[in-house]
């Protein structure tokens, strides 16, 4: 899917997550004459983006039309900042899409004329490699096109999936938004329990890496349950059944823990709101 005709753009803030997504759209298609990133401290690579392939960097907002998009992709504590100098530049038309964790629709409308359509999703890591998956909400004043093309724009990421109350992004982002790091942790204590039980550091690493990475990627292309794909692997009274007896212990397991640790996310992104 290319985003040849999807129009100007403009990024706010290219950190991690803002400059992984824009690699994913420059990587189809979008036009980096009409792509606009405004970015304090910008890397090699966006320097390099703008060098060679022509994308504007640190453009005055003050010269020009009102962007027809806006994405703001700085951290929540500096969010009302930032507007407080870029939001007089939008028009009530231009169509905003927030991706910033815990900052509310409403938090984020008071910056803009009544009316603006904005957007509030939470997308993840994996969109740097077109794997990811975004969680959106939008306000009444977003129309069937701004919905397509902000669809079109996430969906060059991987999956989108809108939800219709707000409240849910809260815990998409404490289940995908944060979810990338729960995975990359439990890749790297599989790969210090392997070294405790005696192989070579950097073995161990890559064994979880490729066990963690292929039994997502199985997930995927089976499209059967993960409980299935679990059962797939555990024999009767075999190795994996002595391990989950540790990992479903009903207390102590990885159930209560991962409870606890999304309950937790989520009540930061709540938190992150005020
Ligand atoms: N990193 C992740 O996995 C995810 C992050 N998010 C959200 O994305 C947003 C950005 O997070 P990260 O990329 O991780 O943080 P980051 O710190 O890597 O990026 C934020 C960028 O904003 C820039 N910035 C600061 N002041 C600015 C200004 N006045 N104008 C323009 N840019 C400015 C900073 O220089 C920095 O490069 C946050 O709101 C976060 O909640 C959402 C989903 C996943
Ligand atoms: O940790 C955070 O606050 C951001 C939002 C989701 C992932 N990273």
């Amino acid at each position: 899917m290319s985003l040849a005709d999807v129009g100007p753009l403009l990024l706010v803030g290219a950190g991690r997550m803002g400059s992984a997504m824009l690699e994913g759209w420059i990587a189809r298609g979008l036009d980096p004459d009409l792509t606009f990133v405004i970015e304090p401290q910008p890397s090699d690579r966006l320097r390099e983006l703008a060098e060679t392939r022509g994308i504007h960097l640190n453009p005055d907002p003050a010269e020009g039309p009102a962007p027809d998009k806006m994405v703001l992709a700085v951290k929540p504590q500096v969010m009302d900042d930032v507007l407080a100098r870029i939001a007089p530049f939008a028009s009530p038309s231009t169509l905003v899409i927030s991706i910033a964790a815990g900052r509310t629709l409403e938090g984020i409308a008071r910056h803009f004329p009544t009316g603006t359509p904005i957007v509030r999703s939470i997308p993840n890591t994996p969109a740097a490699i077109g794997k990811g998956v975004t969680v959106a909400h939008a306000n009444q004043a977003v129309d069937e096109d701004g919905r397509r093309v902000c669809t079109r724009l996430l969906e060059s990421l991987g999956v989108v999936e809108w939800v219709d109350e707000e409240q849910l992004i809260d815990a998409a982002t404490a289940v995908s938004g944060s979810g990338p790091a729960y995975a990359f942790y439990l890749a790297e204590c599989l790969a210090e329990a392997g070294h405790a039980e005696g192989l070579p550091q950097d073995l161990a690493a890559r064994l979880a890496a490729v066990t963690v990475a292929g039994a997502g990627a199985l997930m995927l292309e089976s499209g059967l349950p993960a409980s299935k794909l679990r059962e797939n692997v555990t024999s009767p009274n075999g190795t994996t059944a002595a391990a989950l007896a540790v990992l479903m212990r009903e207390e102590h397991g990885l159930g209560a823990l991962m409870r606890e640790a999304v309950a937790a996310a989520a009540a930061r992104s709540r938190q992150l709101a005020t």
